[in-house]
């Protein structure tokens, strides 16, 4: 089985694919994967680069996160602008990992990818699992980890589908606001009932 495991920022989502690491299921990470396709010499940076400059940049040639963070989570335009150029890549080096496993034995992969439903991805998983929080949990969790201001935080959120939403499109919801052995609990009875685990 092919489980899509998504949310918003913020929600859950790693801490509940550690979760899964632990089962020794394997997962292929889209944030992971949108770091090596920006790697200096890809086509992509360069097609990246040539998109919004070379303040972009940073000395070393590498991508300035921070930077491009603050430009696409506030200019929508220019969100689309960097999804049109790196999703692609991200889909090609996505498909070609999942590709990889399958061919090597796998019988279970977690695919973990934050914008699966902004993206239409739905079809490449069999069960869609969404990690989902209350928004002022969220809020306080994204600003304590990344020590963002309250909109900062709010802008990087509102540039995601609303987690209302995708709990629609799930085909189980884990919601993450208690504790972790809470969050533990019900992850492990939706994977016994898909019969992931015994
Ligand atoms: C803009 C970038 C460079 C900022 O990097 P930074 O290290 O500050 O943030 P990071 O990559 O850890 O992303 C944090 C979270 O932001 C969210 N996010 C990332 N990109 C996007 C996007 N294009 N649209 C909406 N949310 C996004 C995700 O929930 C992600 O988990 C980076 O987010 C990026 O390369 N985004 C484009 C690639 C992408 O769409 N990734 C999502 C994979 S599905
Ligand atoms: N049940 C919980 N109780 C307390 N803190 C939590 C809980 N779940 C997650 N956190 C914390 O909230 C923050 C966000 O969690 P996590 O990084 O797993 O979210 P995410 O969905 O992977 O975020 P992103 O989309 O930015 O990668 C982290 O600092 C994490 O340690």
């Amino acid at each position: 089985m092919i489980i899509g495991l998504t949310g918003s920022i913020a929600s859950g989502k790693s801490t509940v694919a550690a979760m899964l690491n632990e089962l020794q299921l394997p997962i292929i990470d889209a944030d992971l994967v949108a770091r090596v396709v920006v790697e200096p010499g890809t086509e992509t940076l360069q097609q990246i680069v040539e998109a919004f400059g070379e303040e972009v940049l940073l000395e070393e040639g590498t991508l300035n996160r921070p930077k491009l963070g603050d430009i696409i989570f506030h200019e929508p335009a220019k969100r689309k602008t960097l999804n049109d150029i790196i999703h692609p890549a991200i889909r090609r080096e996505m498909l070609r990992q999942r590709d990889e496993l399958l061919e090597n034995g796998a019988r279970h992969i977690i695919m973990d990818i934050p914008l699966l439903f902004e993206s239409r991805l739905q079809h490449f998983v069999d069960n869609i699992l969404v990690v989902s929080v209350k928004e002022e949990t969220q809020l306080r969790r994204l600003m304590e980890r990344n020590n963002l201001s309250e909109s900062e935080a709010k802008a990087r959120i509102s540039s995601q589908l609303p987690l209302f939403e995708k709990e629609k499109g799930a085909d189980a919801v884990i919601y993450n606001n208690q504790s972790l052995e809470s969050t533990r609990e019900q992850l492990h009875k939706i994977l016994r009932i898909w019969q992931v685990v015994n």
